[in-house]
């Protein structure tokens, strides 16, 4: 069906919101609990990273007099219940999944090991990474983009709330049009939003093509796998 073997799947985490004001909305995780399994019956390898931006963020209102540090560990946090969150709905459809934390946390969920990692992914059980990078300053983007390097995905997947890269937010500038294809070089130096510097420069270095494409479009998953055009593919 695809030519991929092994993709690494970054959801964003502010989109299991759904229509909430935060927290996880449960018809939002079934849905992209959905999509996944369509992907992972096919035969494809998949690893995810989901945000916690539906929880909490390092950078945000809530952190303000925080230690930067010690906001961001609350940030990783969330994104360990996010990824329990997940591998639960994905058990009750069915599927198996691990979850691996780069922090440890062990009475809670096994701590991350590389080849424990690839033997899961082999074995054609979904490994959702937790913890993001395991350092504060850093960002589940940047975590998912070390992940897919270090597993040997042949493309990051961004699953996010927006259809693409745009020429600006397209959140906040209606006239922003979106790119079908952009390279690295140029996604940076025009310090476009949609994922920080540190993850697209992560990417680039390593030749790890990125596709970001919509979350809530149905079917977008598996066309992205099948190797169609949608989203915008960020390129060398
Ligand atoms: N040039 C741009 N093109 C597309 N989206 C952009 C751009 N600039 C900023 N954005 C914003 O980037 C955001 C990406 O959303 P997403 O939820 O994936 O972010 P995230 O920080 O990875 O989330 P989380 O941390 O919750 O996983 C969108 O909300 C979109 O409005
Ligand atoms: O490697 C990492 C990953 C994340 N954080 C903190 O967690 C929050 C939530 O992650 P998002 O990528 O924004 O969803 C982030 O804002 C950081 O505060 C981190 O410190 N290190």
């Amino acid at each position: 069906m695809s030519g991929y073997k092994r993709v690494l799947l970054k959801l964003s985490g502010e989109a299991l919101m759904g229509d909430d004001a935060y927290g996880i909305n449960r018809a939002t995780i079934v849905k992209m609990v959905e999509d996944i399994a369509q992907v992972a019956r096919s035969g494809v390898q998949v690893a995810i990273v989901i945000g916690g931006g539906n929880i909490f963020r390092g950078v945000a209102g809530g952190a303000v007099g925080m230690d930067r540090a010690t906001a961001d560990y609350m940030g990783m946090l969330a994104t360990v219940m996010n990824s329990l969150a997940l591998a639960d709905a994905m058990r009750h459809a069915g599927l198996l999944a691990r979850v691996m934390s780069a922090i440890s946390i062990d009475q809670v969920v096994e701590s991350y090991v590389r080849p424990k990692a690839l033997q899961y992914l082999e074995e054609g059980k979904l490994v959702i990474f937790a913890g993001g990078t395991g350092n504060p300053f850093f960002t589940t983007d940047t975590a998912a983009a070390l992940r897919a390097a270090e597993i040997g995905a042949e493309v990051m997947l961004k699953a996010t709330k927006v259809d693409g890269i745009y020429t600006a937010d397209p959140a906040s500038d209606p006239a922003a049009t979106r790119y079908t294809s952009i390279s690295f070089d140029e996604a940076i130096v025009k310090r476009l939003q949609v994922m920080d510097a540190t993850a697209f420069a992560l990417c680039r270095d390593q030749g790890l093509p990125i596709r970001v494409f919509s979350i809530f479009k149905p079917g977008a998953l598996l066309r992205v796998v099948q190797g169609e055009s949608e989203g915008t593919l960020v390129h060398l």
